[in-house]
């Protein structure tokens, strides 16, 4: 029997808008297994707009936004067993030490501290996150792509802020051995991401010139709501 082949994310004409603007028009993309994709744009372009709407956090969007053959919002159950998102905030418990973040995601004692060990916490497991610097507490969320059974599928927002050089060389090649795996991912970055299979998708081509033009057509005809 053929192994499973891990669904594509299809995103087609997608339209965002925020208090009346249109921030993109017209995105069309699509992310299969063993691949990458880097949205850059400039600041309120919209890029966390998008990754919210990906991970069914927003719903007011125009266009299509498959999982596999499925449009959302009917496919994002089966989405969310597939994904792992780690957002601008980094989703760390500040009042917890980074092993029982680590242990709170469902991870095994052991395999917490072999997460912290590989993003380089050794020593630090027990302190907590508000004692630990800024690139501390995103090493100790980005720890989660180390746990055993890491879902497929990447959304990252971010995930290089406050790193230093090793720390982020360490994480491209946690991402390269994801991508070649079969895994896929999708992130936003200003800075430049060093991985050889990644695409990039810039956000500000999608931006209409003049600010608060509306998007085309009747919202109420087509907007999302779920
Ligand atoms: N819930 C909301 N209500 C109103 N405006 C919003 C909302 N969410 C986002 N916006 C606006 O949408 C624009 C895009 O914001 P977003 O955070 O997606 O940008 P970004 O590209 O991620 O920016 P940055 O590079 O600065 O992180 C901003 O002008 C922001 O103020």
């Amino acid at each position: 029997m053929a192994p499973d082949i891990p669904p594509t994310l299809r995103v087609r004409s997608l339209s965002c808008e925020r208090d009346g603007r249109a921030l993109f028009v017209g995105l069309s993309f699509e992310l299969a297994a063993g691949a990458a994709l880097q949205i850059v744009g400039a600041n309120g372009a919209g890029k966390s707009t998008l990754i919210r709407t990906l991970i069914g956090s927003a719903s007011d969007f125009q266009g299509e936004i498959l999982w596999g053959d499925r449009p959302y919002p009917h496919s994002l159950a089966q989405l969310r067993q597939s994904l792992l998102y780690i957002g601008h905030n980094a989703g760390i418990r500040r009042g917890l030490t980074p092993l029982e973040n680590l242990t709170w995601y469902g991870a095994s004692r052991q395999a917490a501290l072999a997460a912290l060990d590989a993003v380089d916490l050794y020593g630090f497991e027990d302190l907590p996150c508000q004692q630990l610097s800024a690139g501390q507490n995103r090493r100790v969320a980005l720890a989660r792509l180390y746990l055993p059974g890491v879902p497929q599928l990447w959304i990252l927002d971010e995930p290089l802020a406050a790193l230093d050089v090793h720390g982020v060389a360490t994480l491209e090649k946690r991402m390269t051995a994801h991508l070649a795996q079969g895994g896929s991912m999708l992130l936003t970055s200003h800075q430049p991401v060093a991985i050889e299979a990644l695409s990039r998708l810039n956000l500000s081509d999608f931006t209409p010139h003049s600010y608060g033009e509306d998007l085309d057509g009747p919202r109420e005809e087509v907007a999302h709501e779920y």
